[in-house]
């Protein structure tokens, strides 16, 4: 069926968790929309309640003393380090030496890419799973089974074992790959760091994850004013794939969530510092040590935002389940295992129908 001619709202609109009709930017500057329009919105029986607690108290991680030459410094900053994953899954890492006017070009050319036309943008729209560059919108159902479409545009390439990248504009490409390359970097000793709060061989986790070759992805989240931004979201609560996800959002825009025993608080990043989000897979690596935190993203009505997210994995290959030493000292594994790339397949699926990876994963005794 030819999508003009299904209305807004019909289910047969929406097959698909990936859509690339019009860019969400596109739509705000071709009308003066004072209502959001219904495919957006994802009022559920009675409203979609997106406020959050203002937070003071998220941990704040110091990088370069994780890294430190000194034992001393650094097992104090492990141990702090260890305490944000297991307490609140998400913290803010400042001193984390990715220089300043690298991850500033990153967000000013992703900002520019959004602002590319919709038919050049479109080269990348959607149609598998395993594409290496997707861009446009995202679908997704509610619990009461009503799909509605997120008030984002986005743009996903995955940058490794691989790299991938939009050759527009020009100096994009450039750019991501020096970024995600430090990122990767960054990542790894943060996972050494985490071995090391957990007793665990840095060498046998290392290979137990196959970090050399570990899969990356990055994320960028483009969220334009919105006129009625309690009656959508840019993203549903969602936990992140992988191990870390560092994410860079412009000037500390607000709108990021996280769920902390089931109650919303605002991620307001100071200056200067990247927000950290513990994954699925470091959770479930960890025996449960880790907490991969719940979050969504809500929408302004006078700002845009801009966020970039560089998801790190594991190797695709690698079956992803409680590390053993760890499972020999608990009696027991909370955690079924699966392989990385089987997830990487289901993942949009997943995303679509809302399901969790970690509730389907966990094993309850
Ligand atoms: O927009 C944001 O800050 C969050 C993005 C995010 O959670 C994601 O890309 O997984
Ligand atoms: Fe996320």
């Amino acid at each position: 069926m030819a999508a003009s001619a299904v209305s807004e709202n019909s289910s047969a609109d929406f097959d698909h968790p990936f859509e690339f009709k019009k860019s969400v930017q596109s739509m705000v500057d071709s009308s003066n929309l004072e209502h959001l329009p219904s495919k957006y919105n994802l009022e559920i029986g009675g409203g979609n309640d997106t406020s959050a607690t203002s937070c003071e108290s998220l941990p704040v991680i110091d990088y370069s003393a994780l890294t430190s030459a000194d034992p001393l410094r650094r097992s104090k900053a492990v141990a702090e380090f260890a305490g944000a994953c297991a307490d609140w899954g998400v913290f803010f890492l400042v001193n984390h030496g990715l220089p300043e006017e690298l991850i500033s070009s990153l967000l000013a050319t992703v900002r520019e890419f959004f602002s590319l036309p919709d038919d050049e943008k479109k080269q990348y729209e959607g149609k598998s799973t395993s594409s290496p560059i997707v861009c446009g919108n995202f679908n997704v159902k509610t619990t009461s089974n009503q799909t509605f479409t997120l008030w984002r545009d986005f743009l996903k390439i995955h940058t490794h074992p691989e790299f991938h990248c939009p050759s527009k504009p020009e100096p994009l490409r450039e750019i991501v790959e020096e970024y995600t390359g430090r990122v990767r970097k960054m990542v790894r000793e943060m996972v050494g760091a985490i071995a090391e709060s957990m007793e665990l061989d840095r060498d046998y986790v290392e290979e137990a994850l196959q970090l050399k070759s570990s899969h990356q992805k990055l994320g960028a989240s483009f969220y334009p004013p919105c006129p009625q931004p309690d009656k959508t979201l840019g993203l549903p609560p969602h936990n992140d794939t992988g191990l870390f996800t560092i994410l860079a959002i412009r000037n500390g825009e607000p709108g990021l969530q996280t769920d902390r025993q089931g109650q919303w608080f605002e991620v307001n990043p100071p200056p200067n510092c990247m927000v950290v989000n513990v994954g699925e897979h470091l959770e479930i690596f960890s025996n449960g040590r880790c907490k991969s935190d719940l979050h969504r993203v809500v929408v302004n009505r006078e700002r845009e935002r801009l966020a970039v997210a560089v998801g790190n994995g594991t190797g695709c290959d690698v079956v992803v389940g409680p590390a053993a030493p760890l499972v020999e000292r608990d009696g027991r594994a909370f955690y079924r295992s699966m392989k990385y790339q089987e997830y990487m397949e289901s993942q949009f699926t997943r995303a679509y129908n809302g399901m969790s990876l970690l509730d389907e994963q966990r094993i309850h005794y």
